[in-house]
């Protein structure tokens, strides 16, 4: 059975002490769950929600991650300074590093590729902008998104991929994917996997919906066969909402 998983991707929010109090209360708070709890904060405030979650159940993932091992990139953190503070799960490919920072498939592929030959853990992020869903090109763009990034990999990476599609138009806007345009777009990429690897991976990785999910929605949107959980923009940054989620799940 595939791993349920919900994530909150803290983006650029929460300065110290609001990491710390928004961890404590998620802690305090959280329900019994069968899914997998992650939270992803800004990069200065990692170490201490590691250290705080030591004890807890909730995950601790980097939002973002460079490919080289180290050297003159300034400004960048690499997957052993994560390792080091015994982060192993890292956000790779979000729609907001693709758009504001420039980071294209072939660059993903190659921090990819570093976080698997580290054995981290990679939540890898795509999905389709508001003109591409238009015209409809949704299916094209999500293919060769995962072609272009992942399909050079071998079957045994996929145990360390969870997928994350998240449509560029949702994110943020208030405007969610209906659950039936969620389940479509995740049985494609289950198809695309099925095809490219076989059944037996295809049908063990997990797939997140990303994109407005709130605790109104939730419970719809996870109801569907091919959705495996959410990955949480500003919902998660209420303690009360995020636990209302994962208790949708
Ligand atoms: O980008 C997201 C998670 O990575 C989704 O953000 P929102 O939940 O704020 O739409």
């Amino acid at each position: 059975m595939r791993k349920k998983i919900v994530a909150g991707n803290w983006k650029m929010n929460n300065n110290l002490e609001e990491t710390e109090a928004l961890l404590s209360e998620l802690s305090a708070k959280l329900p019994n769950t069968h899914a997998d709890v992650v939270v992803a904060p800004t990069y200065v405030n990692l170490a201490t929600a590691q250290r705080n979650l030591q004890s807890s159940a909730i995950k601790v993932a980097a939002q973002n991650m460079h490919y080289a091992e180290n050297g003159a990139y300034t400004g960048e953190i690499s997957a052993d300074m994560l390792l080091n503070i015994h982060v192993d799960t890292v956000i790779l490919g979000h729609s907001e590093r693709r758009s504001y920072f420039g980071e294209d498939d072939a660059l993903l592929a190659k921090k990819v590729q570093t976080a698997l030959d580290k054995n981290m853990t990679i939540i890898f992020c795509f999905g389709e902008e508001l003109e591409e869903r238009k015209s409809d090109n949704h299916f094209t763009v999500v293919e060769s998104q995962l072609k272009n990034a992942l399909f050079q990999l071998d079957g045994t990476a996929w145990e360390n991929i969870v997928l994350a599609y998240e449509p560029v138009w949702a994110i943020g806007t208030g405007e969610t994917a209906t659950p039936e345009q969620a389940q479509e777009m995740h049985a494609f990429i289950r198809k695309t996997i099925s095809e490219a690897y076989g059944d037996a991976i295809a049908e063990e990785v997990s797939i997140l919906y990303g994109g407005s999910v709130k605790p109104t929605n939730a419970e719809d949107i996870f109801g569907k066969p091919d959705v495996d959980g959410g990955l949480i923009g500003g919902a998660s940054l209420k303690a009360d909402d995020f636990i209302a989620i994962i208790k949708a799940i």
